[in-house]
């Protein structure tokens, strides 16, 4: 086994794979990926796949309970917790990497388990093994949950993102702390399989998009029961009888919550706390300080994914750029193609070798019911970015989305650069416009004018419908 390789990536999660598989493609370069977990990163095992399977059960059962002729065949059943579990035990292979580690070696990429470490420049340790790397060394280790610093709240063991998605038992209580995408998300799946949840968020829900977006998802969450509480904190919790049970299982008994808010300070007793307060960049224990950056923080990086020389090399979550598997995916492709661009001794001034889509043309779907659907900017966001811009937006129920199901509620707004008449950002909410965002991804990363894209004609009936309807408004303001 050599200890030389064209580039070692650290992380085997989505990001590193793709980063290695563009840096060795169509060349005789080596690649290794060093991964002290799983394969397939947190992605793969703890994050999108298995909340994504936990989700869908929950909105196809909402699909058919407002679909008449199929209404009545659900009645008031609710989801089968044995087969959706099993069924997100499918999609993350109950934990086995071995596809993941074929896929690797089948693409040419050796896989080396441990550790990494920097140990200066282009040196990577790996317990007592030294790795050196001819021309890159690519930092892709992700970021892991971060937990607040609330008395008593570490000691309770509270659950994190990585239990709500590997749950094995469904808590019968559970508190959320949290308003972001992972508390929403999880609060919507916990609901569907049975839990009474209570969120504490100290604004309002998904502060980050359009306002709207976040009173329509906490609507929703209401109507199924959840209490959520709001301009809320928690302030101290007791848990005595914390016990470290494993993932998805409950970690011990009932906990006790102090929470603090507009109303005054409130205590609830819990079967289990979920901590949905972002997310910790994985470089406390990356030797970062040995090739003179700090330990603990994002690696920052210019749009060529470079953090030092013209050889260290960040992507995905760890540069805290987008935390999104598409977006660090994106930015493994520009990185790959960077390395070997360097390495043949190419220029690497061209579009490809640029990460640009990070600045302002970030696609993300949140998936619940309703679905969240956004590119770009809010409006918000944009006005504060100094952007003189004009916003357009209304109510979806066009022909196409109210046949998905009947009651069919939702909103669309476009951000619009007044001066280009182009799209700066678009968010869509409601059942199924997760597959209508790309279309708007298009016209914002294209800078479609407004005249143009009125040719670009949505068939009927289909949700698309929606950019008619808005395309409309925008022409007579
Ligand atoms: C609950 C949840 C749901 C999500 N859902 C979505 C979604 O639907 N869509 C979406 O786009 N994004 C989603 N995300 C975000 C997504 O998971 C991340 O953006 C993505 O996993 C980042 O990929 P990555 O490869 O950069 O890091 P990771 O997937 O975190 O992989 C990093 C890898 O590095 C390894 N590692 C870390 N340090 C070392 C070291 N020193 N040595 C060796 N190995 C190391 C880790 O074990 C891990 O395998 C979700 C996140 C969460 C928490
Ligand atoms: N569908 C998707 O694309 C998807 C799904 C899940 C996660 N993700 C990504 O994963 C990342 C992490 O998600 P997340 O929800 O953990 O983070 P987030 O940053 O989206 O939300 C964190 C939430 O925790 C709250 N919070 C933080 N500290 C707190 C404290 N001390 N007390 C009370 N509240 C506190 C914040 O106000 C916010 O509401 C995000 O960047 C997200 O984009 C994406």
């Amino acid at each position: 086994m050599t200890d030389t390789y064209d580039v070692i990536v650290l992380g085997g999660g989505p990001v590193g794979e793709n980063a290695a598989q563009y840096a060795v493609a169509n060349s005789d370069r080596t690649a290794v990926i060093v991964e002290h977990e799983l394969v397939g990163g947190e992605c793969s095992y703890w994050a999108c796949m298995p909340s994504k399977a936990l989700l869908l059960p929950g909105s196809v059962l909402d699909q058919a309970r407002n679909m008449p002729g199929v209404a009545s065949l659900v009645g008031d059943r609710t989801l089968d917790v044995d087969a959706v579990l099993a069924r997100r035990d499918s999609y993350t292979h109950r934990l086995d990497d071995s596809s993941q580690v074929e896929w690797a070696e089948s693409a040419g990429i050796d896989v080396v388990r441990g550790h990494g470490r920097l140990a200066g420049e282009k040196t990577v340790t790996v317990g007592d093994r030294t790795l050196t790397a001819r021309h890159a060394v690519v930092l892709a280790t992700g970021t892991t949950a971060a937990v607040p610093p609330i008395p008593g709240l570490r000691e309770a063991r509270p659950w994190t993102s990585r239990d709500s998605t590997n749950l094995n038992e469904v808590p019968d209580r559970v508190l959320i702390l949290g308003g972001g995408v992972v508390a929403c998300e999880s609060a919507t799946w916990l609901l569907a399989l049975g839990a009474r949840v209570t969120m504490v968020v100290r604004s309002g829900l998904l502060g980050t998009s359009e306002p709207f977006a976040g009173t329509a998802v906490a609507d929703a969450l209401i109507a199924a029961g959840a209490d959520i509480r709001t301009g809320a904190t928690i302030a101290r919790v007791d848990r005595p009888d914390a016990r470290d049970t494993g993932y998805g299982h409950v970690h011990g008994g009932p906990a006790t919550v102090t929470i603090e808010s507009d109303n005054g300070t409130d205590t609830l007793e819990v079967d289990e706390i979920l901590v949905a307060a972002g997310r910790r960049p994985a470089t406390d224990d990356l030797g970062l300080d040995t090739v003179g950056l700090t330990p603990g923080g994002s690696v920052p990086v210019d749009d060529a994914l470079t953090a030092v020389g013209d050889w260290l090399y960040a992507a995905g979550d760890v540069n805290g750029r987008a935390l999104l598997t598409h977006m660090g995916k994106y930015q493994a492709r520009v990185c790959g193609d960077v390395i070997a661009a360097r390495a043949d001794g190419r220029p690497t001034d061209s579009r490809r070798h640029r990460a640009t889509a990070d600045h302002g043309q970030v696609p993300q779907v949140v998936f619940t019911t309703p679905e969240v659907a956004s590119v770009g900017p809010t409006e918000g966001a944009a006005r504060e970015a100094g952007r003189d811009v004009r916003t357009v937006e209304t109510d979806i129920a066009v022909a196409g989305s109210s046949l998905r199901q009947d009651n069919f509620s939702g909103h669309a707004k476009l951000v619009i650069d007044r001066a280009s008449d182009t799209l700066l950002g678009a968010t869509f909410v409601g059942q199924g416009v997760a597959e209508i965002l790309h279309s708007a991804t298009v016209a914002v990363v294209g800078a479609v004018p407004l005249d143009v894209l009125w040719h670009a004609v949505p068939s009927y009936p289909t949700t698309s419908e929606i950019w008619l309807r808005l395309l409309e408004e925008a022409r007579e303001q």
